[in-house]
Formats: C-alpha cells, structure tokens, sequence
C-alpha cells in the first residue's frame, strides 16, 4: 500500500487544484503570522470552501501553533476545518483541552532530533487521531516546521504506536522511498520540497512527489 500524502503549506487555487489531481490524501494550510505560508483565518476559510465545492472527501488541515482559546474558537466557528495540526509546544493536557473545546480531530506535532523525543508522544495518543513526527527547529529558527530539515529517520522503525502517525521534515520525491523503507512511515507530510521557494508552491515539484510516492 503506497503510503498517504499531505502536502502542506498550501495558499492558493492552483497548488490544490495540482494536489488533488495528483491524489494529495490531506491538504495542510498554515495560520502562523511568520511563516511564509501563514494564511489568515478569512483565506483559509474561504479557499476552503471553494475546495469543498469541488473536493468533498479530502481532509482538510489548518496548522496552528499553541493556539489561544479565541484562535480556536474562530477555526470550530468560522473555517470549520476537518482536522487541526498543533505544530507547537502544546503539553498533553492542553491538547486534550483542545480536542474537548473544539471537537475536531486533531493532528499532534512532535519535534525530533533523539530516540528520547519519541517517549513523550504517547500522552497525546489518547486526545488525537493522528500524530506527526517532524525535525526539531534549530532553537533560533523562526517556524518550528516547514524548514526542510530531516531527523535521523531510523528512530522511527521500532517506534510502537497506538495513532497513526506521518513522517515530517525535509522529504522530498528524491528521498522519500529512503525514508519511507528506513522509517517504516505509511504517511508522509511535505511543505518545502515541493517549493521553488520559501512559501511558493511548484506545480511540478507537487505531481513529481505525489507520483514517486503513489508508485511506491
Ligand atoms: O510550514 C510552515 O511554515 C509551518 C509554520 C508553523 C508551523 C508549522 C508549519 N509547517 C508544518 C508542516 O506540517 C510542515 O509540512 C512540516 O513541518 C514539514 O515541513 P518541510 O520540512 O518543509 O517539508
């Protein structure tokens, strides 16, 4: 079974419309003010909607950072998104908040440089339907995701896990059968390595991932 797909940072028509022809399982749009693919909320909402018009079936994903009780409530009421990625330093308790205030499924970020970062993962299985195991950001860094950084994608292979869980951080369709066979990941999630440039999505770049992982 190829692996899933979600191809995140998406802003525009055109970038979905390329994912979902080339079968994107999920698509991830980003609400964070220093990324360059922060949407804001009104965006969001809105290519969403056009996207639902055509696309009912795929998953559609806002990415958060530490989200406030008032950024949640604006995403339940207001862009109803189908699953919130939390990309932040959230604690387990937060996220089960979160999951209790919202009622949306939730997707739970984990940072990774070290097999230790793996251990805290399981708290979250509980409150979440999906967990996402990315590069840690280097401690100056702007975002802490969408920065083309890989971890050492071994750590995963005995990683047991009660959620399914994607693979983040600096995949791109030349190294992804690598880390797909290294890692045992059975979803992938990709933002810069389909980018001509930070924030900029390429056409090309989107197609040429989806195949090479759809071929898998
Ligand atoms: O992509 C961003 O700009 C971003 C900003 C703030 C929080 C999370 C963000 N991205 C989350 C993602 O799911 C990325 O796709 C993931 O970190 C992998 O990114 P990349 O290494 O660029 O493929």
């Amino acid at each position: 079974m190829p692996p899933k797909v979600k191809i995140c940072g998406i802003s525009t028509l055109e970038s979905t419309k390329t994912a979902l022809n080339d079968s994107a399982d999920f698509l991830g749009f980003v609400h964070f003010a220093k990324s360059p693919r922060h949407l804001p909320l009104e965006a969001m909402s809105g290519l969403m909607q056009v996207i639902r018009r055509v696309n009912v079936s795929t998953p559609l994903v806002s990415v958060v950072v530490n989200p406030d009780d008032d950024l949640l409530a604006a995403l339940k009421n207001d862009v109803r998104p189908d699953l919130i990625q939390l990309h932040g330093k959230e604690s387990p308790e937060r996220v089960a908040e979160i999951q209790r205030l919202t009622g949306i499924p939730l997707i739970k970020a984990i940072s990774v440089s070290e097999k230790a970062d793996l251990a805290g993962a399981h708290a979250y299985e509980p409150h979440v339907d999906y967990m996402m195991f990315d590069a840690k950001a280097p401690k100056d860094a702007a975002l802490p995701g969408g920065l083309g950084l890989s971890f050492d994608w071994s750590l995963m292979r005995h990683h047991v896990a009660a959620k399914p869980w994607f693979l983040a951080g600096g995949l791109s369709s030349a190294n992804l059968s690598a880390a797909v066979q290294e890692s045992g990941a059975s979803m992938l999630d990709v933002s810069s390595g389909v980018e001509s440039a930070p924030g900029i999505k390429d056409a090309g770049l989107i197609s040429d991932f989806l195949k090479a992982a759809k071929s898998l």
